[in-house]
């Protein structure tokens, strides 16, 4: 038996960002794995025109929740969906919702934040800060909670070579930048922003840093825990290898190479890529939740959930087994074949910037106009200019996180629950496990049909004739105009011809000597 799993049974359970890429892994396996829990009550906000109701039917309809319905047929009536904003006061939840919350809520998992990397500070501040910060305020009202799961990131440190599972101080107070943000003006913000996240590379890290000290400065009586999880990538095994839904991270560059846009990127191919599956995170949470809640350790342990000191693989090798699973599996309707190459300074990037993303992108949109269509991919190409040059940071340096909490709480689990609720990535096959995740990209993200394969293949082919045609005119025609322009050319070319001529002229003449 499973104490993790025993221990979520009858437990009334509380996530925020639960329709995010994570927090939908969370759901699914608590539901699967513990099926008696009392009710999950997720913070939901209405969406692209879908009522709260449609968002969490569309959930529970997916792929990735199949095998929850049949371990628990009545999902739908555990699951209690509350209209929420983490960006407004209270979170706009109605007085009745808060009470219910504040009455049964026994575990936190607070997964919402901003992930986007260029998020204007007030907005990042507004929901990786204060909403932080007010979901704590709330977690004290809670006579029934067990714990507080905080997700944060591995990258929080990240201007520091090596992290340990301790929260290190911003220079400015959390509650000083909450305040400033209340009265600056946006342009002042502009300003100030460089200057605040200092050698941080974005305001996604920075504000998650600042999220943790709020953790730490308002955790009072409350059993806290932070998990600080490094890229989180598709599933591994659970509920099945491949899982993804978002082009967050390494997905959407996968999805890039394989459609044939990225060609070339500016990464350290022996630099660690401390990619950790979704499911391995989730493990971790779940497992993290129990220790916390039962053993009640004395302050608020971080756990590092990476993979980079037990089990390390690099840019480089990732890179490879992606392009060699879409030789494999290739996908359908790309721009060109997938074929990328890692560059290493800027003057190699800006020029295959030019030649293989912008020069190409050009000539597609000149051969849309002429076709009578709308040109699109140079706007596509600067939009993945524009992502590559905000993911460079993360490609060309590695970090050492120590992984000491993570460990100590492995051996205090059963080998039941090591089994059931597995995070060890020394298990992991970087290979099988990158395989898994090109094929998911192509089944559960871009739903293509797998029976397209032989088509996709077709259009490779004829992807590489046209790109051989297109080379050989292209070689012709700038010969044409380098003889038309100069002597030395001319002169080459004379020579050139009048050797092939020789040639053959003599080895016609030595195979009519022969007969
Ligand atoms: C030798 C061989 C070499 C071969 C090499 C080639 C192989 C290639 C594979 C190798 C892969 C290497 C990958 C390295 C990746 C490293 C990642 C490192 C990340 C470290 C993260 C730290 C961990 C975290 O804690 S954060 C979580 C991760 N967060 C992110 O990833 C967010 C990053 N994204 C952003 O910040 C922004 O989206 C940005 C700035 C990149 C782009 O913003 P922009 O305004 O230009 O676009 P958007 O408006 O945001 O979106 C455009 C478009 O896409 C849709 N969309 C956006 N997000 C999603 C989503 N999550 N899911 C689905 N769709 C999304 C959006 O709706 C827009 O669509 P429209 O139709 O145009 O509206
Ligand atoms: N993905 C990764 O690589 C990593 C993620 N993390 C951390 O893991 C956690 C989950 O990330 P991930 O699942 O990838 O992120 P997603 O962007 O997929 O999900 C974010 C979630 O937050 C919710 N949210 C955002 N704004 C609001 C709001 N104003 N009110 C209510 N809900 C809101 C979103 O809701 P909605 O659907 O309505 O937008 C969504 O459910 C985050 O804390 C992140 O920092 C840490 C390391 C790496």
């Amino acid at each position: 038996m499973s104490m993790i799993a025993d221990f979520y049974g009858g437990k009334s359970i509380l996530i925020t960002g639960a329709t995010g890429f994570l927090g939908k892994v969370l759901m699914e396996k608590l539901f699967r794995t513990s099926p008696d829990l009392r009710v999950i009550y997720i913070l939901v906000r209405p969406k692209a025109g879908q009522t709260l109701q449609q968002r969490v039917f569309q959930i529970l309809n997916s792929k990735l929740f199949e095998k929850v319905k049949e371990v628990c047929p009545n999902v739908h009536e555990k699951i209690r969906a509350i209209s929420a904003d983490l960006n407004q006061n209270d979170f706009a939840i109605s007085k009745e919702d808060m009470q219910e919350l504040l009455s049964y809520t026994n575990i936190i998992f607070h997964c919402a934040a901003t992930v986007r990397f260029d998020d204007h500070l007030r907005h990042a501040v507004q929901l990786n800060v204060t909403a932080t910060q007010q979901l704590l305020l709330m977690a004290s009202q809670m006579p029934n909670l067990e714990a507080f799961i905080h997700i944060s990131t591995a990258f929080s440190n990240c201007n520091l070579k090596h992290i340990d599972e301790v929260i290190y101080p911003c220079p400015v107070e959390p509650k000083k930048i909450i305040d400033s943000m209340e009265w600056l003006d946006d342009a002042i913000i502009d300003e100030i922003t460089p200057k605040l996240i200092g050698d941080r590379p974005n305001t996604y890290t920075y504000t998650k840093a600042l999220g943790e000290m709020v953790v730490q400065q308002e955790s009072g009586k409350l059993n806290i825990a932070i998990i600080r999880p490094s890229i989180v990538g598709a599933t591994w095994q659970e509920p099945f290898p491949g899982w993804v839904d978002n082009i967050n991270g390494p997905t959407g560059l996968i999805v890039a190479a394989g459609k044939g846009f990225l060609r070339s990127i500016r990464a350290t191919p022996m630099a660690v890529a401390d990619l950790i599956p979704a499911d391995i995170v989730v493990n971790l949470t779940l497992a993290v939740g129990w220790y916390t809640a039962v053993h009640r350790p004395k302050s608020t342990l971080i756990y590092h959930c990476t993979s980079g000191s037990l089990n390390p693989c690099n840019w480089g090798k990732m890179g490879i087994q992606v392009l060699a699973t879409f030789e494999k599996i290739p996908l359908e309707r790309a721009f060109r074949r997938p074929k990328a190459d890692f560059t290493t300074n800027n003057v190699t990037t800006q020029y295959w910037n030019a030649v293989s993303h912008r020069a190409p992108a050009i000539i597609y949109d000149f051969y849309l106009r002429l076709t009578g269509r709308k040109p699109r991919m140079t706007k596509l190409m600067n939009r993945l200019l524009r992502t590559l040059s905000m993911l460079e940071y993360f490609i060309n340096r590695s970090w050492e996180w120590s992984t000491y909490n993570t460990e100590m709480l492995m051996s205090k689990l059963s080998p039941e629950d090591q089994r059931v609720f597995n995070f060890d990535v020394r298990q992991l096959n970087w290979l099988e496990y990158i395989e898994n995740y090109v094929l998911g990209v192509k089944k559960y993200l871009l739903k293509e049909d797998m029976a397209g394969i032989p088509e996709a293949k077709q259009h490779l082919k004829r992807l590489r004739n046209i790109h051989y045609l297109f080379n050989t005119a292209l070689f012709l025609i700038a010969w044409r105009l380098l003889i038309a322009r100069s002597q030395v050319a001319r002169n080459v070319w004379f020579f050139i011809v009048s050797f092939c001529y020789k040639f053959l002229s003599y080895f016609r003449a030595s195979s009519t000597l022969k007969v």
